[in-house]
């Protein structure tokens, strides 16, 4: 992978969440999908968010972009209340997202564009994305002539490309082989690391979010289990920065979040 070192650091936001619940279909129908979210992420952090199918993980996040509105409790990003998307709030799916129509390049370039920035800033920053994510080369392909690693490399500079304070990630890598995994998780974190960006990160592999997070959000429950989606329990990931997925340290934080995750399907059957 390319080395790069024009990153230049985003402005990153702290996020705020405070007794956040959440309740589908008409009022006083049904439980909530999930309740009683209290959770607090200083700028700069990056937060992997694990737990059993249906607790409320892209909810969460779907509410933290704005896609949808909370039943109860607040959600402020940098101080101000989300109510609806924004392109401060950039994210990333596991299905890419891009526009089949445009080429890798005018993809990155669409959101500066949207913003309406000069155009050498639009430049600039399109090829320093391209750059990033290690596909300067590839700039004038279209989406179809990609991998999927490929693909979602492309999402996560057209998001970058926008300048964002946070990152949403719903699943990204959900859909990548093993190896191309492992390796935009290493390019994650280093992107991470020179942007300062905060990230909040759902995924489905725990090995995923020990490799990444400063701290996991265990989430348990769901309206599937008669019990709303909650935290169960906040981890530290104290791990440094070149983490040795081998280690001993390494897999006890593993087992130890597994067995979280295990006792949140349990409590709530
Ligand atoms: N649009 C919707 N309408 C009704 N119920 C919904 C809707 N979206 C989610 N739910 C319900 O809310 C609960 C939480 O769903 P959510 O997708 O947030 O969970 P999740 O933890 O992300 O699950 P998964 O790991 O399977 O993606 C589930 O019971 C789900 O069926």
């Amino acid at each position: 992978m390319p080395r790069i070192g024009t990153i230049r650091p985003t402005r990153p936001a702290d996020i705020e969440i405070s007794d956040l619940g959440k309740r589908y279909g008409r009022t006083g129908s049904g439980i909530f999908a999930m309740d009683g979210v209290d959770l607090s992420v200083p700028a700069g952090e990056f937060v992997c968010v694990v737990g059993a199918s249906g607790c409320g993980k892209s909810t969460l996040l779907r509410i933290l972009a704005g896609f949808e509105p909370a039943t109860k409790g607040t959600v402020t990003v940098a101080g101000e209340s989300v109510s609806k998307p924004d392109p401060e709030r950039g994210v990333v799916f596991q299905d890419y997202g891009l526009f089949p129509w445009l080429s890798v390049s005018e993809n990155i370039a669409y959101g500066p564009r949207q913003a309406r920035l000069p155009r050498d800033v639009v430049r600039e920053r399109t090829s320093r994305f391209l750059e990033a994510v290690g596909l300067t080369r590839f700039a004038a392909k279209f989406p179809h002539e990609l991998s999927g690693g490929m693909q979602q490399r492309v999402a996560i500079a057209r998001v970058l490309a926008n300048d964002p304070s946070v990152m949403l990630m719903d699943e990204p890598f959900g859909a990548l082989d093993a190896l191309t995994r492992s390796s935009l998780q290493a390019e994650l974190s280093r992107i991470h690391r020179e942007t300062g960006t905060t990230v909040v990160f759902v995924t489905h592999s725990i090995e995923e979010a020990v490799f990444l997070a400063d701290r996991v959000v265990v989430m348990a429950g769901g309206a599937s289990h008669g019990v709303p989606g909650h935290i169960r329990e906040i981890v530290p990931i104290d791990l440094g920065t070149d983490r040795d997925v081998t280690s001993p340290e390494f897999n006890e934080l593993k087992r130890h979040i597994s067995a979280l995750v295990h006792q949140g399907v349990e409590a709530a059957a």
